[in-house]
């Protein structure tokens, strides 16, 4: 398959797929900012650019109905991811974020928005190296302005903002497989609702199965198990950092967490992310933590529903209690809110729990890249501590 565009990029390409002698680590060295294009790319005559302030109520529901439109669909057009107001936000708003890596294209004429391109700073440990990235996310352009070479135009603006900031490397996941992914990642879903799933078309009644024998086998208890299981407060970010910090240091690829970071990612925020931690009754430390972050999707093309609730495994560490009973206490208050799947990678330890806690493999791939930042050889999931939303 001839990748016109990505086979111009610093990124690996499949002809050096087996070549091991290449070294680990950026493909392109960087540029003197002054040789970093100062005026955008060009855009074919009727759009032009605009940054979009997501603190701008107005600008931030533009993006939410052209994502609610226009954003990822699964292959069998039956969900379309829904990313609520308040997650983006929270997605494209982490400490030391710029504005001007929120990048729309609008109409000239109508002024509409019809394309979106996002990226947030982050640091990302590659093995011993802490690489400064950007983490690209919400590529969308219009339906109606598809295969018209966009999607080129978009990357290489967003690269040169980027490239403003000093920034060289960036990471970033997508369905689709494009030169060269670092791994590719396979979906689970363990069902909380299974009539839900029945009903639109999602799972099927098993053989020999009634659908309520169905949901007997997927009911869960009222409470989470664990002694000391509570919501996650600010007083506990010193505490979750270092453990969290400890935890992703067996990856190859994760990210490097400081206290800031763990305030804005991990800390509850209502309808966006859950994180509860588990606090030893007796020593009052602080052993294990879990978390899932909250994005909808709309059901296309059915009569009785319109959205399914669904929660996505973040980041989760089990040092004292078991993690299959930590990820069953997820699974427990994931459902006390009513949510009808919790979805999880088969990242980190995942694969350790995911066949007994009744998770289902999806079939769709999630493949992970690096741009400017070649890895010597493909990682296995296990070897990924990263998930980006
Ligand atoms: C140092 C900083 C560096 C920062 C930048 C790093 C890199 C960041 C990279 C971005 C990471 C985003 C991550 C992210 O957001 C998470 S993945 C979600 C992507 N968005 C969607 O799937 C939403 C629905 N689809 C669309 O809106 C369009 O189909 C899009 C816009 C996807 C493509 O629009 P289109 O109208 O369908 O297509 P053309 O404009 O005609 O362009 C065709 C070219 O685009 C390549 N393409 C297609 N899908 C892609 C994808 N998901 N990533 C990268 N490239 C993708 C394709 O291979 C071809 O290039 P090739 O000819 O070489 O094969
Ligand atoms: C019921 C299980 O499937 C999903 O939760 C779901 C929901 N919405 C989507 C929207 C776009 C989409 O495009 C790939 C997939 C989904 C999926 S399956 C992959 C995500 C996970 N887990």
């Amino acid at each position: 398959k001839r990748h016109k565009f990505w086979e111009t990029q610093p990124v690996g390409q499949f002809k050096d797929k087996e070549d091991t002698s290449l070294p680990e680590g950026p493909i392109e060295p960087p540029t003197p900012l002054s040789e970093v294009k100062q005026e955008p790319y060009n855009l074919p005559s009727p759009y032009e650019w605009t940054t979009c302030d997501m603190d701008s109520e107005e600008t931030c529901n533009e993006v939410y109905v052209l994502l609610k439109n226009n954003y990822v669909e699964d292959d069998e057009n039956m969900f379309r991811f829904n990313y609520s107001k308040e997650f983006l936000r929270w997605a494209l708003r982490p400490p030391g974020f710029y504005r001007s890596w929120h990048i729309g294209v609008r109409a000239k004429a109508s002024k509409k928005l019809v394309a979106f391109i996002t990226g947030v700073p982050a640091r990302i440990r590659v093995r011993d190296e802490v690489v400064k990235m950007a983490e690209i996310n919400f590529l969308c352009v219009h339906k109606k302005l598809r295969s018209k070479r966009l999607a080129p135009v978009m990357i290489k603006e967003v690269t040169r903002r980027v490239h403003l900031e000093n920034i060289w490397q960036a990471a970033y996941t997508a369905g689709v497989v494009l030169p060269t992914p670092i791994t590719t990642c396979q979906y689970w879903h363990r069902s909380l609702n299974p009539k839900k799933l029945i009903d639109v078309g999602f799972s099927r009644l098993g053989a020999r199965m009634t659908m309520s024998r169905t949901i007997k086998l997927y009911k869960l208890p009222d409470s989470p198990a664990t002694p000391g299981f509570r919501k996650m407060e600010r007083r506990d970010v010193p505490a979750v950092t270092r453990l969290l910090k400890n935890y992703l240091s067996q990856f190859v690829v994760a990210p490097d967490f400081d206290e800031d970071d763990v305030e804005h990612w991990l800390l509850p925020t209502e309808d966006v992310v859950d994180s509860f931690l588990v606090e030893s009754p007796e020593t009052h430390e602080i052993t294990d933590f879990c978390s899932f972050y909250t994005l909808p999707s709309s059901i296309l093309g059915n009569q009785t529903y319109s959205t399914l609730k669904a929660a996505y495994s973040y980041y989760n560490v089990a040092t004292k209690t078991p993690l299959l009973q930590l990820m069953n206490d997820s699974l427990i208050v994931a459902k006390q809110k009513d949510f009808d799947v919790f979805n999880a990678l088969d990242v980190m330890e995942n694969e350790t729990f995911l066949k007994e806690l009744k998770f289902g493999p999806g079939d769709g791939q999630l493949h992970y890249y690096l741009y400017n930042y070649r890895v010597r050889q493909e990682l296995k999931p296990s070897e990924l501590g990263l998930v980006l939303l």
